[in-house]
């Protein structure tokens, strides 16, 4: 169970609490600047709060060893940003250094458990083909799923993702839905922060609203997304058509 305990940091959130249950996707919706992006930042073990703890099965995250931290937890942000023009491959093998132990020339090469989950990733966000190419010379949307597939590479308890869809083409956010469906159902977790509130609403399991750093709703998708929520929250005035698991926003 991934746990915020009543976090508060400076006027971004205030008293936030939520648990969060591994074997399910959740999603954290809202408003620009609600504070989505710093509450998982919190939750990652990133930032400290000001008050209240971020907790892994009951344990402060800010107590766990940074190798234990990353281990367990796998966070891609929000800016597909990397400081290094590195190759794909070397990027994605870079969400393998908390597996590596002993001395640092060990550490640089991984083993037979590196590669594969290296391959695996690769595979899995459809970049074979790009793999020796820089990260300078990708687009935006390839440059995300080479992010993405540097958090797959670490197979971490928890996969903790800031708009992993935001650049993503459509057959490629329903690739990235089903693989972190799979995640879901392997008994990890699973928490996206989301803009697509048709996506949090046919793809999540429970969905977790922020407001202006608050907690508005936490619940099932048709109840924390329901149409007085979207009036309430974001003061938009649509209506949900369509049947559950494919539902659309109509504005009215
Ligand atoms: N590093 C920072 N220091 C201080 N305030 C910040 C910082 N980053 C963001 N903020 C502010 O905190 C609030 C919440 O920001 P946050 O990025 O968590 O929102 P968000 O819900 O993720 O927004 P968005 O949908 O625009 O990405 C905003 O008012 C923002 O201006």
């Amino acid at each position: 169970m991934l746990c915020a305990d009543n976090i508060t940091l400076g006027d971004r959130l205030d008293g936030v609490s939520a648990g969060i249950a591994p074997g399910r996707i959740t999603a954290i919706c809202g408003p620009n600047g609600a504070g989505k992006s710093s509450l998982l930042s919190v939750l990652a073990g990133l930032i400290a709060p000001d008050a209240g703890a971020a907790e892994l099965d009951t344990t402060p995250i800010a107590d766990l060893s940074p190798r234990a931290r990353a281990r367990a937890i796998g966070y891609l942000p929000q800016t597909p940003e990397v400081a290094w023009d590195v190759t794909v491959e070397t990027l994605v093998d870079l969400g393998r250094l908390a597996w590596r132990g002993g001395p640092l020339a060990k550490r640089r090469s991984g083993g037979a458990d590196d590669a594969a989950a290296i391959e695996t990733a690769l595979d899995a966000m459809e970049l074979q083909d790009l793999r020796t190419r820089p990260l300078s010379r990708l687009s935006g949307g390839e440059r995300s799923r080479a992010l993405m597939a540097r958090v797959l590479a670490g197979a971490p308890q928890w996969i903790l993702a800031d708009e992993p869809l935001a650049n993503l083409d459509l057959a490629h956010q329903l690739a990235l839905l089903r693989l972190l469906r799979r995640e879901a159902d392997a008994a990890r977790g699973v928490v996206l922060v989301m803009h697509d509130l048709a996506l949090a609403m046919n793809h999540a399991d429970e969905v977790l609203v922020l407001d202006e750093g608050r907690r508005v709703a936490l619940g099932e998708p048709e109840t924390a997304l329901s149409e007085n929520v979207l009036r309430e929250v974001w003061g938009v005035d649509a209506r949900w058509v369509g049947e559950p698991g494919s539902r659309a926003l109509a504005l009215r």
